[in-house]
């Protein structure tokens, strides 16, 4: 039969099954928010418990909690940190009150087992208080925010480490391609005449600012707010807790955290996570549209594009037999998707904080965690299951590149762009190629066509004016 202890909190009785680390606070949020039927981030909770290790090690350095209290906290926390008793933390993702409830559970399981360790029972909390001690000198208000930033820190740290693995790829990709002469197009017509290595290092360098952003994001969520308390003031806390508890956590976590300039603001102001949301929006529309690029330019095969092939990753259709589709670039474009609602999401939250608090960091956490797991893993997968092995069909390139009327655009700066509209016409009416035609009209010499049609010329910025400088 299930055993409970009966406990209570500042609402009344509450009955908490008899093993059960977490109290009363926790029931009732676990009861009050049936919402997403998930648990809190991981690293998220990792951050939370390091706050309150922080905030011990400090509160037994000013003589506000003993240092028996103190080591039995930092045991608890050690615990939880080495991922034990995680089952406790019972609190839905997404919640009404700003948090409270992720603390209020969070300092109930560690007061339990500091409890337990000081030879307490769990539910009695005389030893060490989840409020009195555990919460010493802290407020929701700057325990949650402060702790979301710490999660976000580091998801974004491992984000920028994959972004600079699949840097090194369009790196790669750019000098396998660099003589991959093809038409570039633009508004899906044939335009001019590129490289497909120009391509992927196009590729690389918006990846290049994505990459640089991320760092942005990183240098702006360090600033926390801890040693707030509940609005900024830092009531409740000592005056030498505030100006050293972030010290004191930047050692804890091993993050290069600052202290908000202004607590007040820091606590109210939410415009750090969606700037940091804004980052992954630019990275993840930036990841779509090359993911679109490569959807088109490997479609095909036989009545597509074709100037591309993806690697062959599973079975495309269970009707038709031997289609392969491009899934690893439609994985990556609905990731984007989901970071730009997530976006969306992060935006209206922001703009809803009133006065002293923002009560709606919950979601917040929720979607920006979700979204930097998701860009994580797209642009792992997108780097090892698609980009390392694409593969160009370099002669069939070559041939309607040099086919293409499209070449016409070189000669108009030569003979001017009536002559060359007319020779388009003839190309496109007669079948022949810009080059047959001109030859045939002797309206360039045979040396001098070819050399304003030298693919490589045409595709290096600057050359053609060199040129000229050298015909003078
Ligand atoms: N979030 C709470 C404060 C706290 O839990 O510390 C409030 O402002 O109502």
């Amino acid at each position: 039969m299930t055993k409970f202890r009966r406990e209570h909190d500042s609402v009344g009785e509450m009955d908490i099954l008899e093993n059960a680390y977490y109290g009363a606070n926790a029931k009732r949020a676990e009861e009050n928010f049936p919402i997403t039927g998930l648990k809190a981030d991981d690293k998220f909770l990792d951050a939370m418990v390091e706050v309150k290790k922080a905030a011990a090690f400090e509160n037994e350095k000013l003589d506000l909690i003993s240092k028996e209290q103190k080591d039995a906290i930092v045991y608890a926390c050690d615990k939880i940190l080495a991922g034990e008793y995680r089952d406790n933390f019972i609190v839905d993702p997404i919640q009404g009150g700003a948090g409270t409830s992720y603390n209020m559970n969070t300092n109930e399981i560690i007061a339990n087992i500091a409890n337990e360790k000081l030879g307490g029972g769990l539910g009695v909390y005389d030893k060490v208080h989840p409020n009195d001690d555990v919460n010493k000198g802290q407020s929701t208000n700057d325990v949650i925010p402060t702790s979301g930033k710490i999660a976000l820190v580091r998801y974004f740290i491992e984000l920028k480490d994959e972004c600079e693995k699949l840097l090194k790829s369009f790196e790669k990709k750019a000098d396998e391609f660099k003589d991959v002469y093809k038409m570039g197009r633009t508004q899906l017509q044939d335009a001019v005449p590129i490289s497909l290595g120009q391509e992927f290092n196009a590729y690389h360098s918006v990846i290049k600012r994505d990459y640089k952003r991320i760092q942005k994001a990183i240098d702006e969520l360090s600033n926390v707010n801890l040693g707030a308390t509940a609005i900024g003031t830092g009531l409740n806390a000592d005056r030498t807790y505030v100006k050293e508890i972030v010290g004191v956590l930047k050692d804890v976590t091993g993050l290069d955290l600052k202290q908000a300039e202004d607590l007040v603001d820091g606590t109210q102001n939410l415009d750090g996570f969606l700037y940091a949301s804004s980052i992954l929006k630019t990275f993840a529309v930036s990841l779509s549209k090359i993911s679109n690029d490569l959807r088109l330019m490997s479609s095909g095969p036989q009545t597509g594009i074709g100037d591309i092939n993806l690697p062959v990753r599973q079975a495309g259709s269970s009707i038709m037999p031997g289609k392969i589709n491009p899934v690893i670039p439609e994985v990556v474009s609905q990731v984007a998707f989901a970071v730009c609602g997530n976006d969306t999401t992060v935006t209206m939250a922001v703009e809803a904080g009133q006065l002293e608090l923002n009560a709606f960091e919950p979601v917040i956490f929720y979607k920006l965690f979700e979204s930097l797991r998701a860009l994580k893993g797209a642009i792992y997968t997108l780097r090892v299951n698609c980009i390392d092995g694409i593969t160009a069909n370099k002669e069939l390139l070559l041939e309607e590149v040099e086919q293409c009327v499209g070449l016409v655009t070189a000669l108009a700066p030569h003979i001017g762009y009536e002559k060359s509209s007319k020779i388009a016409h003839k190309a496109q009416e007669s079948g022949k190629t810009v080059r047959e035609i001109v030859l045939e009209e002797k309206l360039l010499g045979e040396d001098e066509l070819d050399r304003i049609l030298d693919f490589k010329k045409m595709i290096t910025p600057g050359i053609l004016e060199e040129d000229k400088l050298e015909e003078k």
